[in-house]
């Protein structure tokens, strides 16, 4: 088993007194794809932020590449790409002015990726002499993302990366994401809201929930032998342990609980339940709510 590319352990992280992760261990290997979910307000930012060492914990330790996230070497540094949910690009430069100052602080620059991205991604000449600020929000997305996989970072965190693009722009992002994965084995978080890019890209899914990651695994093996189990109450909590994944009190004396180990089986064996399948968003549903 490959060491950790990022390790989290009990993070802690309030704003007044709202507890927004709740004591959150997760580690990352190098290699993964990870689709970060989460209900609005769950702290996927938050979590991204504490990760990137861009927030003050209140409790925890955060590790990129063994080293304490507070004091990345700048190798360590110069490894990860960032594109943060609101732009953070310097509006008052031009696209190139704005890449020309990243290019001298990366002693990794891929010069050819940035000039076949920019000119795939509709940046002509006018639009690269334009101020940032003057740019709308899904072509500051664009640059953002430009600007993050400019350096072939090892390490790729993207919140919600393309809730602004266009279905052609995203659709592209997500080939140059793929290809970036397949040609140098780059790791990648990204949270998104649209599940059906997340089926495309993500190997892996863990959903945030009450602080912590509430669940995690390989997507197509997740959604092979995830069951929704509906039946009489009484029936569900003999079922059920101390807290079952989505535990739902339904209409007429019904239950319902989610389970990864054979529900199939279970409601063979119980004739009273029956155990359905569960699509990404019915799993979203379930385990986040
Ligand atoms: N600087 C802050 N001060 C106070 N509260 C904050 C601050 N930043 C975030 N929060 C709160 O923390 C919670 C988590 O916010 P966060 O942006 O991390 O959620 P999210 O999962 O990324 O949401 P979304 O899917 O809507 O982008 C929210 O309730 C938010 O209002």
């Amino acid at each position: 088993m490959s060491t950790a590319i990022l390790h989290a352990e009990g993070i802690k992280k309030s704003f007044s007194s709202r507890a927004v992760l709740d004591g959150l261990d997760w580690e990352v290997r190098p290699g993964q794809v990870i689709g970060l979910l989460g209900r609005n307000g769950a702290g996927k930012s938050t979590l991204i932020e504490c990760l990137l060492g861009l927030r003050e914990l209140d409790a925890g330790a955060v590790s990129i590449c063994g080293e304490d996230v507070g004091d990345l070497s700048e190798a360590a540094r110069a490894g990860i790409g960032y594109v943060p949910q609101k732009s953070d690009l310097f509006e008052w430069l031009t696209p190139d002015q704005m890449l020309a100052y990243f290019k001298a602080l990366y002693p990794r620059w891929n010069e050819a990726k940035v000039e076949a991205l920019l000119g795939r991604w509709g940046f002509d000449a006018p639009m690269r002499a334009r101020t940032i600020g003057k740019l709308s929000v899904g072509e500051r997305q664009r640059l953002s993302i430009i600007r993050a996989l400019a350096h072939d970072p090892s390490l790729l965190v993207l919140d919600e990366p393309v809730s602004a693009l266009d279905p052609v722009a995203r659709r592209d992002f997500l080939r140059e994401l793929i290809n970036q994965v397949i040609e140098r084995d780059t790791t990648v978080i990204f949270s998104t809201h649209i599940l059906t890019d997340l089926e495309r890209v993500a190997l892996d899914v863990a959903f945030l929930k009450g602080g912590k990651i509430a669940l995690q695994g390989n997507l197509d093996t997740l959604l092979e032998k995830a069951r929704r189990v509906v039946g009489p109450t009484s029936v569900i909590d003999k079922l059920t342990g101390a807290a079952p994944l989505g535990r739902m009190q339904l209409d007429g004396g019904t239950s319902s609980f989610v389970t990864f180990e054979d529900g199939d089986a279970l409601a063979a064996r119980e004739p009273a339940v029956r155990a359905d399948a569960l699509s990404l968003e019915d799993l979203f549903v379930e385990v986040t709510q």
